[in-house]
């Protein structure tokens, strides 16, 4: 089986995601929010990259969640933030959501054929579910308004030393990663801190946030996109 990385979606252009499995990575914070809800139990979470279609659905029985610039968009229920996921009110609930990057990631990932959910906080149970499922890999880094960043980057690398003996690769964005991930896995918050988004975010006061979104197998579910579009728990 094959591995590779596209680092933004800027680049999803230049992989040909057909008849193979997408793991989308936006590790601050879209993907660990769906992780985080979806393990909680969120029954089910529609992504959307268009700010008026996710308002359009909150009148359809959806909870609004939606994020610019990691802000909370006013008339919105909630923003993006996994404690907001995990809230005991959000159980059975569906949650339509849209965010600076992740969502567009998910987006840009349409023509794969099957999309998965990738994070810190899943990351054991991607590897298992991704071998079971036995197709090539492309791992799509949701990054930062189409650049490549850090801690998607360090996911993949995580990813693929999990995969190592099953997969192989002739792409130097993942043995970038590699070796990125070698280097910091012993102490991985103390690099992502010094990340470009943590700096972002840092105004909005968050620091919860990050630390849970850095917590490697909190959760063993792996949240997948289904044929209705919708973001649901993988049955494995
Ligand atoms: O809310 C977040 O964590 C980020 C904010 S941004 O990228 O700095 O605008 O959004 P996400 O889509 O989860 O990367």
């Amino acid at each position: 089986m094959n591995i590779e990385v596209c680092a933004s979606p800027d680049l999803s252009g230049l992989f040909d995601l057909e008849g193979k499995v997408a793991v989308v990575v936006d590790i601050l914070r879209a993907t660990s929010c769906m992780t985080a809800g979806i393990a909680e139990g969120v029954s089910a979470i529609r992504p959307v990259s268009d700010l008026e279609v996710c308002r359009g659905l909150m009148s359809e029985d959806y909870v609004g969640a939606a994020e610019r610039n990691g802000a909370k968009v006013d008339g919105f229920d909630i923003g993006n933030s996994p404690f907001s996921y995990m809230d005991p009110e959000m159980k059975g609930a569906k949650v339509a959501v849209t965010t600076t990057n992740g969502t567009v990631a998910i987006e840009r990932s349409k023509s794969a054929e099957r999309i998965i959910i990738g994070s810190f906080l899943n990351l054991s149970s991607v590897a298992s579910y991704v071998r079971k499922l036995g197709l090539d890999v492309v791992i799509v880094c949701a990054g930062w308004k189409g650049r490549p960043n850090l801690e998607d980057t360090l996911f993949a690398g995580a990813l693929a030393e999990k995969l190592a003996g099953n997969y192989e690769s002739s792409c130097d964005s993942l043995l970038m990663a590699k070796v990125l991930w070698e280097k910091a896995k012993l102490d991985l918050s103390a690099l992502v801190y010094k990340s470009a988004h943590v700096a972002r975010l840092k105004r909005l006061n968050i620091g919860k946030d990050i630390e849970l979104c850095m917590e490697i197998d909190r959760y063993g579910v792996v949240p997948e996109v289904n044929a209705e579009g919708e973001i649901v728990k993988a049955i494995f």
